[in-house]
């Protein structure tokens, strides 16, 4: 399959003279230009190109095949007889050389196999890029990306010579010179497949600005998000029984003026997912963080601040349609998300029932991220607001910190009408270094035309304004940098001349579900094979009632809900008499919950000490005592 999508796909390939970071490859409809971050990577990316080309010349013979896997130690054995080695001895050198060198043949043909199916892809998804940004082309302000440009039949083999130049230069001849630092980031056609498996959104390099994708991303980690991705689904299963509509006002007429999050629903208001997993969606775009770290690490400090800022508001595009609650968690039930393709490992725990609080804790390439949270709530009757309470914590791996708090969600329309959620307060992002960000989530309004807008800037130590943001929550973010503060200050919509995206929404999946989970949110509660073995028993995928909901089976995720719900009804008791979470502790100093460490240490040897049945049967259990029991539960 991979050496005919080189046939399929690549007709040649060529480097520019002019630009040494510069390449091209030229598929039978279009020449697609491409820009690495170094000299280095273009040459790492022409060797591949030459090699998968030679592999498909030679009819699809992989190395190790070619060579039939055989060498000579003949060498080897004359030397050791001339040291007078015995014969036995010489045999076994000799096996053993052998079976070291099977091995390491074994390894690179997986490698070269994941690499050239790589490399086969890459034209088809480029392309698939280059047409669905047609649209932001076609608006003059916002031109992000190249303009297509046919290769018109040219089929050279890549060389380096004067004449496979021309034909760079033909093309490049055919663009304009503002159109010269926008190139399609190379680095970025990995790490963005991970985020969306669809390459939907692209970023830019800047000039000669640009944060170039170090070695993070080597051959290793593209073959893991070759395997895991093709792992990962993209729907969930299909409802084993027919949906059902339920009042909600039925449900929660006589509950006004009672906490709702505390109100007893049945799982029709339910999505398949738990508030631990819900923490995890807000980690979708953590390849912002990959590039905040980047830029910081190449002393562009200011755009990092910007990414960084752009991550804390790409949180909450997830939430944008999506009516239906999370499952609540029971105290101890964990959630882990290991996605190596995203380069990040998630954690989170539920470490309090009374108040309700969650922690959790990821780690990515270059930088560390924690939090906890804790809702207040309050219901006016129609709507409920929500005010977080807890600081988020982001620790690059050079020491600079960042910490921010999120802003106030009001749900609306709860009894009449879709139920719909906004966003709005100020954001303070604070960091330990030069920079520090204000985005201001504006407050909705009947007049507002233009709703779920962001806007903020980033000062710098002196408390100059050094640059803006601007965007929507639900779409994407801009930034504007200069040195002029007046410019800034007249910048009010990214459509501003100069604009540069940093964020912008993943697509929406081809097949929809009926709570409108996001590609990324379809994949959390998914049991991949394998997966179960290694969870421990408090893992949310483990959680019976969301399973049944997740296969559509109503009736027993209710009486399955039911019966957990008892149970959580003894979580005040268990608080009380002492429980502590099992893999985060409260700093007393400032009531910040922080991982112990351990949790995956603990999942390679599947030793789970200290980590109860918690979805299991409520008779193992110690009975509640009634007078401790909840009026209502949680859900
Ligand atoms: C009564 C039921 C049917 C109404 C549905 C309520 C839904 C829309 C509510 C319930 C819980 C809510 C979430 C609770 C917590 C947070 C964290 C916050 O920082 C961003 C919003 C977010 C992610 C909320 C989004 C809206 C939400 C999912």
């Amino acid at each position: 399959m991979t050496l005919q999508c080189w046939e399929d796909s690549i007709s040649s390939f060529s480097e520019s003279k002019s630009d040494d970071k510069r390449f091209y490859i030229i598929t039978p409809t279009k020449t697609l230009q491409l820009r690495t971050g170094c000299v280095k990577d273009r040459v790492a990316w022409i060797e591949a190109l030459v090699s998968a080309r030679s592999e498909y010349s030679l009819g699809g013979i992989l190395p190790s095949d070619r060579n039939g896997g055989s060498f000579s130690t003949e060498k080897l054995r004359d030397r050791l007889h001339a040291e007078g080695v015995g014969a036995e001895i010489v045999k076994d050198c000799e096996q053993i050389v052998h079976s070291e060198f099977s091995q390491y043949h074994v390894q690179m043909k997986q490698r070269c196999e994941s690499y050239l199916s790589f490399i086969g892809s890459l034209p088809r998804e480029l392309e698939a890029v280059n047409s669905e940004d047609a649209t932001i082309r076609g608006n003059p302000q916002s031109q992000l990306f190249k303009p297509d440009f046919s290769s018109s039949g040219k089929c050279s083999e890549y060389s380096n010579t004067e004449s496979s130049e021309d034909a760079g230069k033909q093309e490049i001849e055919k663009m304009s010179d503002e159109d010269e630092f926008h190139f399609y980031d190379t680095r970025q056609s990995f790490s963005d497949g991970v985020a969306s498996p669809d390459l939907k959104v692209r970023y830019l390099n800047y000039g000669n600005e640009a944060c170039k994708f170090g070695d993070s991303l080597a051959a290793d980690k593209t073959n893991e998000y070759l395997l895991s991705s093709a792992k990962r689904r993209s729907k969930l299963p299909e409802p084993v029984e027919k949906e059902r509509s339920v009042s909600l006002w039925s449900m929660i007429k006589d509950n006004v003026g009672k906490d709702l999050t505390r109100v007893c629903l049945p799982v029709y208001f339910n999505e398949p997912l738990s508030s631990l997993q819900k923490c995890f969606e807000e980690l979708e775009y953590s390849y912002l963080l990959d590039r905040a770290y980047e830029c910081g690490l190449r002393g562009n400090g200011l755009m990092r601040i910007l990414y960084v800022a752009a991550f804390a508001v790409s949180g909450y595009a997830s939430t944008d349609s999506r009516p239906c609650k999370p499952f609540n968690p029971l105290l101890g039930e964990t959630y882990e998300a290991d996605y190596p393709e995203k380069g990040i490992r998630f954690f989170s725990e539920k470490v309090s029932h009374h108040p309700m609080a969650m922690a959790c804790h990821c780690e990515g390439k270059g930088w560390k991220f924690w939090g906890d949270s804790n809702l207040k709530s309050k219901f006016w009757g129609q709507s409920i607001q929500l005010d977080p309470s807890g600081i988020l914590t982001l620790e690059f791996d050079d020491g600079e910190t960042f910490q921010w708090s999120k802003v106030t969600t009001t749900i609306n329309n709860l009894i009449i009408g879709r139920v719909y959620c906004h966003h709005h307060g100020t954001m303070n992002i604070s960091g330990n270094k030069k920079y520090s960000c204000k985005l201001m989530f504006k407050e909705q309004s009947f007049l507002e035309r233009n709703p779920r807008q962001v806007q903020g800037f980033v000062k710098d130590a002196d408390g100059t304004k050094v640059a803006s943001l601007m965007g929507k929550w639900d779409e994407s973010m801009y930034c504007v940098v200069s040195d002029d503060a007046s410019k800034l200050n007249s910048h009010t919509s990214h459509q501003s001349a100069g604009a540069t995206l940093l964020w912008k929404k993943n697509e929406p999946p081809a097949d929809p579900t009926r709570y409108n989970l996001s590609s990324f949110a379809i994949t959390l509660n998914e049991l991949t094979p394998g997966l179960k073995e290694k969870l421990p028993p408090t893992d949310s995928r483990l959680r019976p009632d969301q399973r049944h909901l997740e296969n559509g089976e109503y009736e027993k995720a209710n009486s399955e809900k039911l019966r957990l719900e008892t149970r959580q009804r003894m979580a005040r008791n268990m608080q009380e008499s002492g429980w502590k979470p099992r893999w985060f502790q409260r700093d007393s100093e400032h009531g910040t919950y922080r991982y112990v460490g351990g949790y995956w240490e603990a999942r390679e040897q599947t030793k789970w000490v200290g980590c109860s049945d918690i979805f299991g049967s409520f008779c193992d259990n110690p009975k509640p005592r009634v007078s401790t029991l909840y009026t209502s539960a949680s859900v």
